[in-house]
């Protein structure tokens, strides 16, 4: 047994919940198992592509040798500064967006009323991350039957990788080595100091003024989230609508509640240059190339996009392509350029999710144990994927959007329902928000979706699941949906579709049947 490459990690602030959650997922006490002669599998990165092919293939009960290294933290950022620490405090935010609208609804709160507890808030976060964390630990994984080495993973040869001074052979192996904040190339920021999605949930006292540099999903949802909790906000982003990927309209309803919520709002920003100085962190930026204006705060927030990890992993020894914007290269069946090698996750993929992460997962489980010779091999152009922005309202998206259809020479058509003509949106005082369904003209297979709703994340799996099964505008408009609901808003556009296939000569027809019924 060789411990030689562990090291004691810690996690800020140092308290029983980030202790406990070390425990788990970076044990101080951990001794690496003596390496199997050799394994059928060796994935490199313990987030959540990794964790998924290593329990995935040591828990089919076959007898696979599986091991996992993990140079940092179990659970990845999913669970320690990504999804998990997240929704936690939108949350208690969301908590106050309730109170700070109670008028509307005859509660007589005011805004001024509310006092944001933040050290509570990020405590209660903390407790809930380290009580989701077992399933996440090395023990876990070592009693499901995975041989897991706490240390940096690197390869030495074709078949071989490192970790500390211990030598694991692999048939196949899988990087799954995820994604890191990018560094903004803004001149003085980082002698000015800023915070990442790394560091920000190790805060324990609210800065009073925040600057969130980056309208993506970080940016969005803790700017709205920090100015909840009672911060100043300014929020940069450099396109000309929050949200880039997703549409002008739907980005715009985001964009007006955060005005409404006194965010101040940059966008077609560009920073010139940070200083710190007696006051703060004083940030040049013009907007819309106009001239130069400058604020001054406590903390920078950057959520610019994510830099992969290919760094010290040795992967031109064993021809591995990747570049440092886009990552590893890898093919539809999620092998890099040595057929022996896989990866998975923010590593390789557009889609920076867990759930991305998850289900690439699996396709490598499949191809890399279960497809000899390439037969019935799974492929990543065959997922269906949705994804969320965890703003108030959300905003989810699945399939293609209206453009991408066009750009793709389909003839599409779109249907759209405002929340204003639910029922149960208008009861909830939500009418903000539509469902927004696009389908290719002539038929009622559904190409793509988009919903901004309060709860649109929940809502969104109901138009996966007609995309995924083939399922069509038809048939849904048969589906019953519970009175009152806001997934309602999802029939109404299937009976929309309906409606256009009545021609004259059928509606003639049907006014017969009136007649003689
Ligand atoms: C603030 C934030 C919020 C997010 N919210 C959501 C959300 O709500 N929903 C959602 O679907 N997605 C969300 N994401 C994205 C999600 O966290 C990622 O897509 C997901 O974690 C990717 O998983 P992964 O396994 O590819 O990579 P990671 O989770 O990054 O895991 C990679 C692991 O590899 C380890 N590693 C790196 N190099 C080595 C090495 N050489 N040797 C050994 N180990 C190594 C790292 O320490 C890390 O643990 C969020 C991300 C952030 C930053
Ligand atoms: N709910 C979720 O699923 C969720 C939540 C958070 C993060 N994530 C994932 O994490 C990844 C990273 O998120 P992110 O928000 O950092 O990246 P992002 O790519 O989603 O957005 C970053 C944005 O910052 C802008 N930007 C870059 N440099 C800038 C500058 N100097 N000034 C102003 N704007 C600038 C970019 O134009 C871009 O639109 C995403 O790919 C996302 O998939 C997902």
């Amino acid at each position: 047994m060789s411990n030689s490459d562990f090291q004691t990690v810690s996690v800020l602030p140092v308290d029983e919940y980030n202790q406990k959650l070390v425990s788990y997922v970076h044990p101080p006490n951990w001794v690496n198992p003596e390496p199997a002669e050799c394994y059928n599998l060796v994935v490199i990165g313990g987030g959540t592509a990794g964790l998924v092919v290593a329990a995935g293939a040591a828990g089919l009960g076959l007898g696979l040798k599986v091991a996992l290294i993990e140079k940092h933290l179990m659970g990845g950022d999913c669970l320690n500064v990504g999804c998990v620490p997240s929704k936690s405090i939108i949350r208690s935010a969301r908590v106050v967006g309730e109170i700070w609208e109670a008028k509307r609804f005859g509660i007589n709160v005011n805004r001024e009323q509310v006092q944001v507890d933040f050290a509570s808030v990020m405590e209660r976060m903390r407790r809930i991350r380290a009580n989701i964390s077992p399933h996440d630990s090395a023990q876990r994984f070592q009693d499901i039957g995975v041989d897991v080495f706490l240390g940096s993973g690197r390869f030495v040869s074709g078949n071989t990788i490192e970790v500390g001074d211990q030598k694991l052979k692999f048939k196949k192996a899988v990087i799954a080595t995820g994604a890191r904040a990018a560094q903004p190339s803004i001149q003085g920021i980082e002698q000015a100091g800023y915070l990442t999605n790394e560091t920000v949930f190790s805060l324990t006292e609210r800065p009073q003024r925040l600057a969130v540099i980056g309208g993506g999903a970080i940016g969005c949802e803790l700017a709205q989230t920090f100015r909840r909790f009672g911060c100043e906000v300014v929020l940069f982003h450099r396109g000309s609508h929050l949200l880039n990927k997703e549409d002008a309209d739907a980005a715009e309803i985001i964009q007006n509640v955060f005005i409404h919520e006194g965010i101040n709002l940059v966008l077609n920003s560009k920073i010139t240059s940070v200083e710190k100085t007696a006051t703060g962190k004083t940030i040049y930026f013009s907007r819309n190339n106009n001239t130069e204006e400058s604020i001054t705060v406590d903390e920078i927030l950057v959520g610019t996009g994510r830099s992969p990890n290919v760094e010290k992993l040795n992967l031109e020894a064993v021809g591995v392509e990747y570049d440092r914007i886009h990552g590893v290269k890898v093919n539809d069946y999620l092998q890099t350029t040595n057929p022996n090698i896989y990866a998975a996750g923010d590593i390789c993929m557009n889609w920076k999710f867990t759930h991305a992460a998850d289900a690439a997962a699996r396709i490598v489980i499949k191809n890399t144990l279960f497809s000899p010779f390439g037969l019935g091999r799974a492929k990543l152009s065959d997922l269906v994927m949705p994804w969320v922005t965890y703003t108030d309202p959300e905003i989810a998206h699945v399939g293609m959007y209206g453009h991408e259809a066009k750009e793709k020479g389909i003839n599409v058509d779109t249907i759209t329902i405002p929340f204003s003509s639910v029922d149960r949106a208008i009861a909830d005082g939500e009418e903000v928000g539509f469902v927004k369904i696009h389908h290719q003209q002539g038929s009622d297979q559904i190409l793509g979706a988009t919903i901004v709703a309060r709860h649109a994340g929940e809502m969104i799996s109901e138009v996966t699941t007609t995309i995924v099964g083939k399922v069509g505008l038809n048939k849904l408009s048969g589906v019953i949906h519970p009175y009152p609901t806001q997934a309602e808003g999802i029939k109404k556009a299937a009976d929309s579709y309906r409606r256009t296939l009545l021609t004259p000569t059928s509606k003639k027809f049907l006014g017969l049947l009136t007649k003689i019924s």
